[in-house]
């Protein structure tokens, strides 16, 4: 393997040769270069600014972006209309030069919070972070497939070759010398302390009573009830051990991490909203969980209980058939299997179906979020009294808990997951989330103890960080 100083200067010589196939004088849009990389990437370094990382141990993928090429927020319940006008006008002018014909191109992150009306900074550890929804093209862009690799440099236009030149060099100076560094020394589990949960078990048995009553009533069929803990460490969180820990714990989990200022917005979710491919959709339900169990015969067993669990069935069913319902405005066909499968986590086991569905031409990932989210796997059944309940009652903000991000291709197609087993996290403080599905016949104490093995996802990794 080349020492990434080597690398580096290889880069900004191929940098030197290439930049000229952009047309930078162009009164508006974006320009990329993507450069090959001369090793695969296991992971993205964690480096100080604004960046955003996606990483899945099993695929062998790595998407990571840092530096701002271009960014749009939006609030309300026009926001994803918003940004998808802004997507579409971007879209149409975002030229590529792939001279190593790597096939990587370009790519936005997209992510919004659970709901479209709160400010989410409120419920961040330390007061900022992100906005509700965010568009955002990285200046300097790292994607890694199946042990080939590219850089991806952006640049809004128009610019001056001199001044495209000295930012690109600039960024891949802070970070090529920063790839497939050797992994951290390993440090001893760390303790952490338990701050307050909120709501306590008193106000969540509380909650679940209130939840069943509004099911029993048929106002409600479902509704996803939350919580927020709070940890503090001995030591900083370090983010790269912390995604190191993540990948190893859940490797068929997506790795997130998002951040903008201080506070890091970290997930292992094993969840996605939609993937979209071309004229194919696809998306994950996943509702009724169980725990996992140390010997295999008792973990069978719970395994065996959690399919034939009437209640756990009838709490999956209704994601399966809201994802239905949703897809049938834009699809030309839908598979929806008959039963659903165990996804199985090393802290739980979930139901799980793939719906796949062939859409109908002209949708984009906007669209499809749109139409998606929230699912009920995350909010309730019907969705907008359940929405409206759950802003009067519940006792914290979500802020991206619940919301979703993923990677925005230059064609508006991509790939968005629901952000679950998640933590916002500045220094020695993080605030992790984990939510149940309450139905008829849902238990609290036993809901209680499903939300502590989600948070324990990222609390044993928190351990290690
Ligand atoms: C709400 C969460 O998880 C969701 C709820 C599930 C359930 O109630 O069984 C299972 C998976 C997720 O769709 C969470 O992890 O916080």
């Amino acid at each position: 393997m080349l020492a990434p100083l080597k690398t580096l200067e290889q880069i900004i010589a191929r940098l030197g040769e290439t930049i000229d196939s952009l047309e930078l004088s162009r009164t508006d849009g974006f320009a990329s270069l993507v450069l090959e990389l001369p090793h695969g990437l296991s992971r993205a370094p964690d480096l100080p600014g604004p960046q955003f990382q996606f990483a899945h141990n099993h695929r062998g993928e790595v998407r990571a972006g840092y530096g701002v090429a271009g960014e749009w927020v939006a609030q309300g319940d026009l926001r994803l209309r918003q940004l998808q006008v802004i997507a579409k006008g971007i879209s149409r002018a975002w030229q590529h030069q792939d001279p190593d014909e790597t096939g990587f191109k370009g790519f936005a992150m997209l992510g919004f919070a659970a709901s479209p009306d709160e400010r989410p900074e409120a419920s961040m550890v330390d007061g900022h972070s992100l906005p509700n929804a965010l568009l955002w093209i990285p200046e300097l862009a790292l994607s890694s497939r199946t042990g080939q690799s590219a850089v991806i440099l952006t640049t809004a236009l128009p610019v001056s070759r001199e001044r495209a030149f000295s930012r690109w060099k600039e960024q891949l100076k802070r970070t090529i010398p920063h790839l497939n560094q050797p992994a951290l020394a390993p440090l001893t589990p760390a303790h952490l302390d338990h701050g307050a949960t909120i709501p306590d078990f008193r106000h969540w048995k509380t909650l679940v009573a209130t939840a069943l009553q509004q099911i029993d009533q048929a106002r409600l069929e479902k509704v996803v009830i939350c919580r927020r803990l709070r940890l503090h460490g001995h030591r900083r969180f370090d983010l790269t051990r912390l995604q190191a820990a993540l990948a190893y714990l859940f490797p068929s989990c997506q790795v997130v991490t998002i951040r903008r200022h201080l506070a890091s917005f970290v997930a292992a979710t094993p969840e996605r909203l939609l993937t979209q491919q071309r004229g194919i959709v696809e998306v994950d339900a996943i509702a009724g969980t169980a725990c996992r169990a140390p010997s295999a015969a008792r973990d069978a067993q719970l395994t065996t209980e959690l399919q034939t669990s009437p209640k756990n069935l009838r709490e999956h069913n209704v994601v399966v058939d809201a994802v239905v319902d949703a897809l049938r405005q834009c699809s030309r066909r839908i598979e929806r299997p008959e039963t659903p499968q165990v996804m199985q986590l090393n802290n739980a086991q979930h139901l799980w179906t793939m719906i796949r569905a062939e859409l109908i031409p002209g949708m984009d990932v906007f669209q499809l979020a749109e139409l998606l989210h929230p699912t009920p796997a995350t909010n309730g059944q019907p969705c907008a009294r359940a929405r409206a309940w759950l802003r009067q009652v519940e006792p914290f903000q979500r802020g991206w808990y619940t919301g979703a991000a993923g990677i925005l291709e230059p064609d508006l197609t991509g790939e968005l997951w629901v952000l679950l087993r998640c933590a916002s996290i500045h220094d020695r403080t993080a605030d992790l989330f984990a939510g149940a599905g309450i139905v008829a016949g849902s238990d609290a104490e036993l809901e209680w103890q499903e939300t502590a093995h989600k948070l324990a996802a990222m609390s044993s990794a928190l351990q290690f960080a």
